[in-house]
């Protein structure tokens, strides 16, 4: 579980968060939404220690990340496990080298044990024996966000970040990456936080969805709550495309029958 308590932050006296207080629940998909330059981005490297912020707190479970020493945020550190936009893998590394680079950063184990749990990551990802020795260059856009899932997830991390998984993604790579992400956060009972602007995910996988809006929290619920919210800006944001305006209203017609 992942805990945020009146946190704010600014650039050169420019405030981009406004106190904002929310929960994300661990074996959960937690995604952040809002428009471009909401403060999604912010928001997440702040909570993974990449901003210093303002004031407010963080805690991992009971641990305020705010207040810790740096060599215990360092080791917190290790139970993190990021994707970046755009995936960002080493082409000068094969994809299993990527994915054992973290082993090799922060771990002790012999080259048989960091072997075995590299080929655990590729196969629970679903990427090929054959493509373990190829450089990222060489796979499509849908195999390096795999890619980058399994290194992410190399050191058995507790937490796992995601910017904007589905970007560069056609719509239907881009739900089987939702779905990897799901079935991971629940198999390894994971605390995941997701930023993104697709809808689909929204609807597919939003277990708590915090819409934020000019740097406030502007709403909070699920993905079911979000198709009877009133909030007038969520709806905006949301139910501007006519596509998931028709999605929502065939479902509460479904609800009501
Ligand atoms: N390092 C920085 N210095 C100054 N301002 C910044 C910095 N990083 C972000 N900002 C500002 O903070 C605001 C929020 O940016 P942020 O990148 O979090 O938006 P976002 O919601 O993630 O947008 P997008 O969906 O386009 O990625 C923007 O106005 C941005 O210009």
């Amino acid at each position: 579980m992942i805990r945020i308590e009146n946190l704010n932050k600014s650039f050169e006296g420019n405030t981009v968060l406004n106190n904002i207080t929310t929960e994300f629940q661990k074996g959960k998909t937690n995604l952040i939404i809002g428009r471009s330059g909401s403060g999604k981005t912010v928001l997440l490297k702040s909570i993974v220690g990449l901003h210093e912020i303002d004031n407010g707190s963080i805690y991992y479970d009971d641990r305020n990340f705010t207040t810790m020493k740096p060599s215990v945020r360092k080791k917190l550190r290790q139970e993190m496990g990021m994707v970046f936009q755009g995936g960002a893998l080493f082409d000068s590394l094969t994809v299993a080298e990527n994915v054992r680079f973290p082993l090799d950063m922060f771990t002790e184990q012999t080259p048989a044990e960091k072997a075995r749990r590299v080929e655990f990551c590729l196969d629970r990802v679903n990427i090929s024996r054959e493509a373990h020795r190829l450089s990222p260059s060489e796979i499509s856009g849908g195999m390096k966000k795999r890619v980058a899932i399994a290194r992410a997830i190399s050191l058995n991390p507790k937490y796992l970040f995601c910017d904007e998984p589905n970007s560069g993604l056609d719509p239907e790579t881009s739900l089987l990456i939702d779905d990897l992400i799901h079935e991971i956060t629940v198999e390894f009972n994971i605390t995941t936080i997701i930023n993104t602007h697709d809808m689909n995910s929204v609807m597919e996988i939003g277990e708590k969805i915090l819409f934020i809006s000019e740097g406030e929290m502007c709403w909070e619920g699920t993905k079911t709550e979000i198709l009877y919210a009133e909030n007038k800006k969520l709806q905006e944001f949301v139910f501007a495309n006519p596509q998931y305006k028709q999605i929502r209203d065939l479902r509460r017609e479904a609800d009501t029958d």
